[in-house]
């Protein structure tokens, strides 16, 4: 792991969106396509912002969730609204959206066609990942009923898992998913999230789901 720290929120959100940007132009040169997939939560959004505004070849840029709550689009708990409102706009708007949901009543429901639609954008170019005070990320939650099969090195790409802590279910890319992507930032701020990521490096997954993705990640923290 690499660990970066900023004197403010700002610098590293500036910084970091500057990177993606560059990797994302990297691959884009390279192999002529691109995919970045992305947090939702509260912490991200500055990043879309700046990125929306970023000159890149974004038609050929695939965007997907790591995870997603299912919640309509509607729901303020929505992260592909956030996504739609804050990083596919302005020069991203070109951007191909891969879905995280579906309207249905489960996520089971809908998780075989998702998983279909996610599978020829893999594996991801830019991964960029947030990290709750629980210690999960994407939507691998302490004490989730699917936990150690989403953990698991053969577990499919995409689950359904239920947690207490996530409220609503979930849809979230599995351990296998996030850790074959070719570059890997997580996002914290804050002191308590911290903590968590220091006590999560002591952990096995199981405990610190974030734990499964930190040896190849560089996590970027602000106060
Ligand atoms: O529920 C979620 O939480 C995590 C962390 O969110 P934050 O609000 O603490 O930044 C997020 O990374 C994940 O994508 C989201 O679904």
């Amino acid at each position: 792991m690499t660990f970066r720290d900023y004197p403010d929120r700002d610098l590293m959100f500036l910084s970091v969106a500057n990177t993606i940007a560059g990797q994302l132009a990297d691959f884009l040169r390279r192999e002529g396509k691109a995919t970045l997939s992305v947090p939702g939560g509260t912490t991200p959004g500055p990043i879309f912002d700046i990125l929306a505004a970023v000159e890149l070849d974004w038609a050929n840029v695939a965007v997907m969730l790591n995870d997603e709550r299912w919640v309509p689009e509607d729901s303020p708990r929505s992260n592909t609204a956030l996504l739609r409102h804050r990083l596919l706009t302005g020069k991203a708007a070109m951007a191909q959206l891969v879905p995280l949901y579906a309207p249905a009543p489960q996520p089971e429901d809908r998780l075989a066609e998702l998983a279909e639609g996610i599978a020829p954008h893999l594996p991801i170019s830019v991964l960029l990942l947030g990290m709750g005070a629980d210690m999960h990320t994407a939507s691998l939650f302490p004490g989730a009923d699917r936990l150690e099969e989403a953990l698991a090195p053969d577990a499919p790409v995409l689950m359904a898992l239920r947690a207490e802590a996530a409220g609503e279910p979930r849809i979230t890319l599995t351990a296998p998913a996030l850790k074959g992507a070719m570059h890997t930032h997580i996002l914290i701020t804050g002191a308590e999230k911290r903590a968590a990521l220091d006590r999560a490096a002591g952990l096995p997954p199981v405990q610190a789901p974030v734990r499964a993705v930190l040896d190849n990640a560089t996590v970027h923290w602000a106060e």
